[in-house]
């Protein structure tokens, strides 16, 4: 009888942990960059340009797309400085699915595709311009669906000697998985992103095609620096919880994630914590993600409760003084 309660026990304490290696079955074969066609939205400034310069000296056929033609030369030119190697620029909106679709016939067959072209102008709605809001969804949003419709016929297709896996790569933000103050538009625009993501990767697994979410911190950018001029003091106060990294930084976490076909990719520290508790129905392919998920997941809604608790403080405090 006592052997029978022990092997109850012992069930009861394997039969989770073999379910649970049944239902997260682990990372497909990495990716390699090398010699293969990596394209870059927003490839000319800040994360985009860092993580084109990275991805050619990894070996990677790199092109990249912004509007401006003349930045994208420099950029392009930096990178062949820094690196020896040519990457291909191409001039398009993203908001311009025509001109997008030419971009990616003469650019080739895409195998890792990096949605990074992105605005944000924070302010209070209340203030903000409704073209504003307007832009952060049409390029954020809209320009990612257009980017990604035109590239996915061709990263479906296998024949002249296509490669798996590929892999679709979308940059939203910290400000994509809590929303901050300062950022109704950008929030939403890059939390679109998310329910973009996970829908389509249920859509392109059977083409062997993984996708990703990159999740980063305020970043040392052209863009920050422009967005710094205008940023609310609570804006700057909240995201600032979760400090600040290098554009060089980002891009190495960035390539890395992708390589190992990761959902989801965080960035730093915060990041890890924000997007366990942040975790959802989002797919897990990593085996230690997911039990650190599962085991954490509880205690890290505990802190994300404390922490939001601090904004709103903050937030009170603000009002209190500004509002006599
Ligand atoms: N910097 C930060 O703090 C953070 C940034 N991110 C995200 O990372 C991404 C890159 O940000 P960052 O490097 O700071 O940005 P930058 O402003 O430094 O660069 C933006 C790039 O996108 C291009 N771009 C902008 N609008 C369009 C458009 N309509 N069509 C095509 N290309 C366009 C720009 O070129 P051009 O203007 O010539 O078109 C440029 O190459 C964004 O999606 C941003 O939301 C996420 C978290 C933090
Ligand atoms: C479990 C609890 C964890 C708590 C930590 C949460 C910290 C979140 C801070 C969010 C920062 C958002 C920065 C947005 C940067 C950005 O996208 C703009 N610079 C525009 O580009």
């Amino acid at each position: 009888m006592d052997d029978l309660y022990f092997l109850l026990l012992l069930l009861l304490i394997f039969l989770p942990i073999i379910l649970f290696f049944i239902v997260v079955r682990g990372p497909p074969s990495r990716l390699d960059l090398k010699s293969r066609h990596v394209l870059i939205t927003g490839g000319s400034s800040g994360i985009g340009l860092s993580l084109a310069r990275l991805a050619a000296s990894e070996g990677a056929r790199v092109s990249i797309l912004a509007r401006n033609q003349s930045s994208l030369s420099v950029a392009a030119e930096s990178i062949r400085l820094s690196t020896g190697v040519e990457v291909s620029a191409f001039s398009a909106d993203v908001r311009d699915y025509d001109a997008v679709r030419n971009v990616i016939e003469q650019a080739g067959e895409v195998d890792v595709l990096i949605i990074n072209a992105g605005v944000f102008v924070p302010e209070e709605l209340d203030k903000q311009d409704l073209e504003e809001v307007r832009k952060m969804i049409d390029v954020n949003l809209m320009g990612s669906f257009n980017v990604v419709k035109a590239a996915l016929p061709g990263m479906k297709r296998r024949e002249n000697g296509g490669r798996a896996p590929r892999s679709i790569a979308f940059m939203s933000s910290q400000a994509g998985q809590v929303g901050i103050y300062g950022y109704t538009a950008y929030s939403a625009s890059k939390f679109g992103l998310r329910g973009f993501a996970e829908a389509l990767q249920q859509e392109v697994i059977g083409d062997d095609i993984y996708v990703s979410l990159i999740f980063p911190p305020d970043t040392d950018t052209p863009g920050l620096a422009e967005e710094n001029k205008r940023k609310p003091p609570l804006t700057s106060i909240i995201a600032g919880s979760s400090g600040s990294m290098t554009a060089d930084d980002v891009a190495r976490k960035t390539l890395d994630g992708i390589k190992a076909s990761r959902f989801i990719i965080t960035c730093n520290s915060m990041g890890r914590l924000l997007s366990i508790a942040a975790a959802g129905m989002s797919p897990q392919r990593s085996i230690r993600m997911a039990l650190i998920e599962v085991l954490g997941i509880g205690m890290t809604r505990l802190v994300a409760l404390f922490v939001q608790c601090g904004w709103y403080k903050s937030i009170h405090e603000w009002h209190a003084v500004n509002k006599q």
